[in-house]
């Protein structure tokens, strides 16, 4: 299972110190979608840059015109880019075609997917996404009683391959992989962690 960081700052420069203390202990390095709308595209290319060895991940979290919004972010140098797996199918085959013209990866969103989970995630995976990613957003995080295990029962359930992405820490991230996971996404318990480099570096530990 790969480590994706999610660097949730609304800075370039605090992202490229994130990026900086946490690169060696992880796989991908995502941008976040609020880093995304407030430095603009060109975030990419500069996080590319600077670690041209790890995998750039944008989170885009396309909701239309899923062709152009991907071409763009891939254009910028980003190795795997998000559409909405609520989105229309056309707006997921739009991204994914512009994946094909550019050997790049898209990944489908499930944030606010809920009813019907499963099933969406299957349709969404033969739309030739790369895999999906299951996610509880940070408002839903924020709700009473919110538990990261619905995203891997339906993980497991669904039978493609998934990221996990909800609030991952820790104490969850053994059961991440558990459930079969290829990626595990933190943003939260690295970035707000005293020391994000050590927090990184312990999650990477606890993979197997
Ligand atoms: O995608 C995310 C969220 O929607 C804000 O843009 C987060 O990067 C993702 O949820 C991972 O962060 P944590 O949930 O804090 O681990």
């Amino acid at each position: 299972m790969k480590l994706q960081v999610a660097l949730d700052v609304a800075q370039l420069d605090q992202a490229l110190t994130l990026a900086r203390q946490t690169a060696e202990h992880v796989d991908i390095l995502e941008l976040g979608t609020p880093l995304i709308k407030a430095e603009g595209l060109d975030a990419i290319k500069a996080i590319k840059a600077a670690h041209p060895d790890k995998l750039v991940f944008a989170d885009m979290k396309t909701a239309d015109a899923g062709e152009l919004e991907a071409d763009l972010a891939f254009a910028a140098g980003a190795d795997l880019v998000t559409v909405m797996g609520a989105a229309d199918d056309d707006t997921v085959r739009g991204a994914v075609a512009a994946g094909r013209k550019h050997g790049k990866d898209v990944v489908a969103d499930m944030i606010t997917v809920v009813d019907d989970r499963v099933a969406r995630i299957r349709e969404v995976s033969k739309m030739g996404v790369s895999f999906v990613e299951i996610h509880a957003g940070l408002d839903e995080q924020a709700k009473p009683g919110y538990s990261i295990q619905a995203l891997l029962d339906d993980g497991r359930q669904a039978g493609v391959p998934f990221s996990i992405a909800g609030g991952i820490t820790g104490e969850s991230i053994a059961a991440v992989q558990e459930a079969g996971a290829t990626v595990a996404v933190a943003g939260g318990a690295i970035r707000s962690a005293q020391d994000p480099a050590a927090a990184a570096k312990a999650l990477k530990s606890l993979i197997r």
